[in-house]
């Protein structure tokens, strides 16, 4: 279980964003932060994962996720990735691998190719294998980094708004995987925006606005009453 003690964050402006947010995340699930813009979702996401000064911390299965970096997987958002950076598709995903290694290992040839392949297949990939990954549209170049996360084998996966601004068939495609991923008993934690499509991507869903408003089963949780208290009017009938 992953479990979120009392988070909060103050930027170097003195600002605070985030302000003592608990919850805990069963393994094996699929989780959902969802709130307006500007409510955090990021910065809870980047503490979680150590990345930003931050009070309170996370564990998974009573480690501290820092000590465990190498079995998180972490797909940022699709804007922050250099796309200037020299690299094809099948090298990208490679570079999954090397958090696997101890120093100085390395797998055979044979090995690392076919592991490559097979993930290439999965995501839909493999005609754009020697691609630069600067030259793919928005929704390949996000298979592309899900490939690399689960090339990782990470029992952890933190995804930061892996859907914006990509196809349908790129959405579809990253959820078939995701969900097989939690059917292998993975746990899988993302930020996300499109409100309609909560009942049906998660089990769990943690609602933000600085504070936490609500978290645990999204049958409980996405909810009028939430919604308004995150969203500030009464967006739905459910
Ligand atoms: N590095 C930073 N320095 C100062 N303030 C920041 C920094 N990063 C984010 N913020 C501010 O912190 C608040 C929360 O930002 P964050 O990106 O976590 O929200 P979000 O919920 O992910 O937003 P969005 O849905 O728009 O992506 C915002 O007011 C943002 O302007």
């Amino acid at each position: 279980m992953l479990i979120v003690n009392g988070v909060s964050v103050v930027y170097q402006n003195r600002k605070k964003v985030l302000s003592d947010v608990s919850f805990s995340v069963p393994t094996g699930t699929i989780t959902g932060i969802i709130g307006p813009n500007g409510a955090g979702k990021s910065t809870l996401l980047n503490s979680i994962l150590g990345v930003i000064p931050h009070e309170g911390g996370a564990t998974f299965d009573g480690v501290s996720l820092p000590q465990m970096a190498k079995k998180i997987g972490y797909v940022q958002q699709k804007s922050k990735v250099d796309l200037n950076f020299p690299i094809t598709v099948a090298e990208t995903i490679g570079l999954g691998i090397l958090p696997r290694l101890r120093l100085f290992q390395r797998l055979s040839k044979k090995k690392y190719r076919h592991e490559i392949e097979s993930v290439m297949d999965r995501i839909e990939m493999t005609e754009f294998a020697d691609r630069q990954i600067g030259q793919l549209s928005g929704g390949q170049l996000q298979r592309v980094m899900i490939g690399r996360c689960i090339i990782q084998q990470p029992e952890l996966i933190l995804l930061d708004e892996p859907f914006a601004g990509i196809d349908a068939h790129s959405e579809a495609t990253i959820m078939k995987i995701l969900r097989e991923l939690k059917a292998e008993g993975k746990t899988i934690l993302m930020v996300h925006h499109d409100l309609n499509k909560v009942s049906e991507y998660f089990d769990n869903t943690v609602i933000i606005k600085k504070n936490l408003i609500a978290a645990g089963k999204t049958d409980d949780t996405f909810n009028s009453k939430n919604m308004s208290a995150a969203y500030g009017l009464p967006m739905l009938e459910v």
